[in-house]
């Protein structure tokens, strides 16, 4: 089967700073797949570019099968960024609708995927409430919501629990789990080293290079090392790592 999301060759400049060089990668329908690399490596230029935010300076991208950008692919991706770009002034329940109306969902099925999508980020009991006077938890939650208000196929989330506690990350994950069982593919950037553990597969991204895939327990072997902090850090001291591999 075609992978769902295809990066070929892909490289990326900001004026004269080389952010992204050649970065090849295949994800694969019902994976979870995780980014994960220091501050600044470029996953979150990475992800912008599958979701046709950004352009790649050369080399292509293709999401099921259709070149990147476009419009109609967007139907059938739930992004999450890292900032939040919600509405203030108006309620939860508002934001999801408006963010909703933005695919072509029924009356009924809009009501039944909002009041999944609330449940599932425990924001139930607070979507009467103005999103100004949210925590960041909680507008992170509600982005994570709208990201799958209109039941996409693709997940791509970008840091999805930062900021939100370990009971409810927990069951985040646990759903995410769940929604790979029913066959998303869920492409997931992320610092915090248990959830890189719950991937099927892992890319290393280091100063806009792959350092290395595979799943969790293929990266530490190759690292050799017994967690995968530890691959995470080696993965991060600056050498050219990638020559030992
Ligand atoms: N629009 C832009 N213009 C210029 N430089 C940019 C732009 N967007 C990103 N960069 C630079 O590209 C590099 C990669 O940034 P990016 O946000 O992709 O990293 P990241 O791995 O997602 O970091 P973090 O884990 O902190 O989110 C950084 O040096 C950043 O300053």
């Amino acid at each position: 089967m075609d992978p769902v999301i295809q990066i070929n060759q892909v490289s990326k400049s900001f004026g004269k700073k080389n952010v992204l060089s050649k970065i090849d990668l295949s994800i694969h329908s019902g994976q979870i797949y995780g980014l994960i690399g220091p501050s600044g490596s470029g996953k979150t230029t990475l992800i912008k570019i599958i979701v046709g935010m950004d352009s790649t300076s050369t080399g292509t991208v293709h999401v099921l099968n259709t070149t990147m950008p476009n419009l109609n692919i967007l139907q059938r991706i739930g992004y999450m960024a890292q900032s939040d770009a919600l509405y203030p002034e108006l309620t939860g329940e508002e934001n999801m609708v408006f963010f909703a109306s933005l695919f072509k969902l029924k009356k009924a099925e809009l009501k039944q995927r909002i009041a999944y999508a609330a449940r599932l980020v425990d924001l139930t009991s607070h979507l009467s409430k103005k999103v100004g006077a949210y925590s960041g938890g909680m507008k992170r939650r509600l982005s994570l919501a709208i990201a799958l208000v209109h039941n996409p196929e693709i997940l791509i989330l970008d840091e999805p629990t930062v900021g939100i506690d370990p009971e409810l990350r927990l069951s985040i994950w646990n759903e995410l789990a769940n929604l790979k069982k029913a066959g998303k593919t869920i492409l997931v950037t992320t610092h915090v080293m248990d959830e890189a553990e719950k991937c099927d597969c892992l890319a290393m991204v280091r100063d806009g290079e792959i350092l290395a895939t595979g799943s969790p327990s293929e990266l530490m072997k190759m690292y050799k090392v017994n967690q995968i902090e530890a691959v995470f850090l080696k993965g991060s001291v600056k050498s050219s790592m990638k020559n030992q591999f």
